[in-house]
């Protein structure tokens, strides 16, 4: 069988661990990744989410924080530090320099995004084939208002900043007025991206940002429509428990487009033109019906990938609703 998730970081990489585990001898995954959140720093192209993905696969990822490399230092950090070179809110250990500087050496050499991250898999195995979104330069931003009112260039108080600033280094505790992909809308699916996706048997969106991670991939010019009109049957899974996002500030993006951060909301967001089921948390039985009701397949089962046993039942349960909406 062949399995397509679209996965941004730490909840996407987390999921596609369990996934590994239900599926066939066999079986392929091809997880296509988020690039909305890189960022350039010291000269480097830093690729967070599909880093994420590669290490957490590959057995390198720090499994606490579920971004960076387990048992790393910042010596090179703290030295630039003493240089007063910044930013120091983001924290680049030095194995994870590694990874950035062979990355930025193959694309000054000429290799796409896709070619490089083929290289950086081909050590790491993680045991799918990830494929950025796309490999022209896409960099989510986010607009704030700010403080202050001294009439700034870019009117009365309100600034956009790169998404890690937001996310990092404010902890996302402004209101985010308006997430920019800057250069999706001229972006070309990554190649394989879409032969993947048409030739998918089951799609998955895992419990990842739905609008700062798969929204940033639905926003590459084709890869939507391809869903859309994929013969696979696309299943996605709530990163909203509760009421709240399971980690990081999913509320705060989901606020930015005017989507409410409910397990209802967000399948509603994702549209019945694009999703054929969708699995929310037992704490969130009662929008089963409301999802229903939209004609998207709803199930409430535990979606707390708090162990991977958990993990890999929400993936089973996953594909098992994904065989049972298949047209
Ligand atoms: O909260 C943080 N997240 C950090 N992240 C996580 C990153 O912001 C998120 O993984 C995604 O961008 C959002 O999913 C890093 C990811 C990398 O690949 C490399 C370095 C970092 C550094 C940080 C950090 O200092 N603090």
């Amino acid at each position: 069988m062949r399995i397509v998730a679209l996965a941004g970081g730490i909840g996407g990489a987390r999921f596609l661990r369990g996934l590994k585990d239900v599926v066939a001898p066999g079986d392929e995954i091809t997880v296509i990744g988020n690039t909305g959140d890189d960022i350039h720093l010291f000269g480097l192209k830093v690729c967070p989410d599909l880093d994420t993905v590669m290490y957490t696969l590959g057995g390198g990822i720090h499994e606490e924080q579920g971004w960076g490399r387990a048992e790393e230092s910042f010596a090179v950090k703290d030295e630039l530090t003493a240089y007063g070179v910044g930013p120091s809110w983001f924290g680049l250990g030095d194995k994870d320099f590694a990874t950035h500087i062979v990355r930025t050496q193959m694309l000054g050499a000429g290799y796409p995004l896709s070619a490089v991250t083929e290289a950086l898999c081909d050590r790491w195995q993680p045991g799918v084939r990830l494929l950025p979104m796309s490999d022209d330069r896409v960099e989510t931003h986010v607009k704030i208002t700010t403080g202050d009112t001294s009439g700034s260039a870019a009117g009365s108080g309100t600034r956009a900043i790169h998404f890690q600033e937001y996310w990092v280094k404010l902890h996302a505790s402004v209101d985010a007025e308006a997430i920019i992909p800057v250069g999706a809308d001229t972006a070309k699916p990554a190649p394989g991206v879409l032969e993947a996706i048409a030739a998918a048997d089951v799609i998955l969106f895992p419990p990842s940002n739905p609008v700062v991670s798969i929204g940033t991939i639905l926003a590459v010019p084709g890869i939507r429509e391809a869903v859309a009109k994929a013969s696979a049957p696309v299943v996605g899974l709530s990163p909203i428990i509760g009421g709240a996002p399971v980690r990081g500030m999913a509320d705060k993006v989901l606020a930015a487009v005017g989507v409410e951060a409910t397990a209802a909301a967000v399948a509603l967001h994702y549209g019945a033109d694009l999703i054929d089921g969708w699995l929310v948390d037992e704490a969130d039985a009662e929008a089963v019906t409301e999802v229903a009701a939209s004609g998207i397949p709803c199930r409430a089962i535990p979606l707390l990938m708090s162990d991977p046993a958990a993990t890999a039942a929400m993936a089973r349960a996953a594909l098992e609703l994904a065989e049972q909406v298949r047209a």
